[in-house]
């Protein structure tokens, strides 16, 4: 999907659903896929709300994705102000359009799904040439599963605020991405205080005001260091899940106005799209079931508590706002229930 080739996800008792990416696609692409020049678009049910063009039959299940039947009108250029958010306000959508079932709706859910794993806005072109590649959603979700993550080499490493770490690095045959562990200082026989912390390129290395990362990561840090012994897990989980560039395409809305949690609905993702599963499954292969967790956000005290992990604690891990990130954690607070 990356190098903009068709694939096409086959689900158990559905017809195979033929997908072209719209992000990697170009008009010639389009033109070898849909000979015919007509090509129906496959959209995020979040990205149709935004749209006003959730499926308009009365009984469809709002979360499905939706297919925007095919006119003369949806060319290349429409297909991609269906798929970008960016444009919305600049320049008003072409239409009228018309939003029909989906005919494969395990296969349009597991094509959402790939989307956000290949870091690609969430819509697709539909139903032209065969490719003859086939995915299953199983092999999709494998990719982000954690049953298949296996400790990969540890190694001391001192860092600033604790020189007493050793870093310990995890991967899976089925994923690339490759998480890591810092466990500072000794196990002593009680639950170790555990940081989850989510990649964030912009606040972790650029030192981004815009969110609170940055500094959570270096307090936490410090504050495990402080508590005797304890874990940061380092996820390879960039913006919440949806990926560096999606992330970045939320910062272009949020300049617009819309906040963090809208501008992930217009680009079609939802709110949140971590699994804290991979997480679990880290500190279990690090002998740790029992833990304290400086968090401020009750989604990831349920995700390791669902995944088998108890969380005897949850430990407060608030820092002081600046004006840039003002509005960013009162939406945390307001919209997705953090407790700060
Ligand atoms: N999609 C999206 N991701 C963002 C945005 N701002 C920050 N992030 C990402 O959010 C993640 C940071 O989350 P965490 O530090 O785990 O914070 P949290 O879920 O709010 O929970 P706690 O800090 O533990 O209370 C990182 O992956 C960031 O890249 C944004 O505006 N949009
Ligand atoms: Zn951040």
């Amino acid at each position: 999907m990356r190098r903009g080739w068709p694939i096409a996800i086959e689900a158990p008792g559905e017809d195979r659903l033929v997908l072209l990416a719209v992000e990697t696609a170009d008009a010639v692409r389009l033109d070898t896929f849909a000979p015919a020049g007509k090509c129906p678009v496959l959209i995020s049910s979040g990205r149709a709300a935004t749209l006003k063009l959730t499926n308009q039959l009365a009984a469809a299940d709002p979360d499905l994705p939706v297919v925007i039947e095919p006119t003369p009108w949806l060319d290349f250029p429409t297909a991609t102000a269906l798929a970008d958010p960016q444009l919305d306000l600049a320049t008003p959508l072409k239409g009228p359009f018309r939003s029909i079932a989906v005919a494969q709706p395990l296969a349009a859910l597991a094509a959402i799904r790939l989307a956000r794993i290949a870091g690609l806005l969430p819509a697709y072109f539909i139903d032209g040439i065969d490719p003859e590649v086939t995915i299953t959603p199983d092999a999709i979700d494998r990719h982000q599963s954690a049953s298949g993550l296996m400790l990969a080499t540890r190694a001391r490493l001192p860092v600033a605020g604790a020189e007493n770490a050793e870093i310990v690095a995890f991967r899976s045959p089925d994923s690339g991405d490759e998480h890591v562990a810092l466990v500072i200082g000794q196990p002593d026989g009680t639950p170790p205080l555990v940081r989850l912390h989510s990649e964030c390129l912009t606040g972790d290395v650029l030192g981004s005001l815009k969110c609170d990362c940055g500094p959570q990561l270096h307090a936490a840090i410090h504050a495990i260091a402080d508590s005797g012994w304890g874990i940061l897990l380092y996820l390879r989980q960039e913006g919440r899940g949806i990926g560096l560039v999606n992330k970045l395409r939320a910062y272009q809305l949020q300049d617009q106005g819309f906040d963090t949690v809208d501008a992930n609905t217009r680009l079609g993702f939802a709110i949140d799209a971590r699994d804290f599963g991979v997480a679990a499954r880290m500190l279990r292969l690090l002998g740790q079931d029992r833990i304290r967790l400086l968090t401020n956000n009750p989604a990831k005290v349920a995700g390791l508590e669902s995944a088998g992990v108890t969380v005897a604690e949850r430990v407060p891990h608030s820092l002081p706002a600046n004006p840039h990130n003002e509005r960013y954690l009162a939406t945390k607070r307001d919209r997705t229930g953090h407790q700060l």
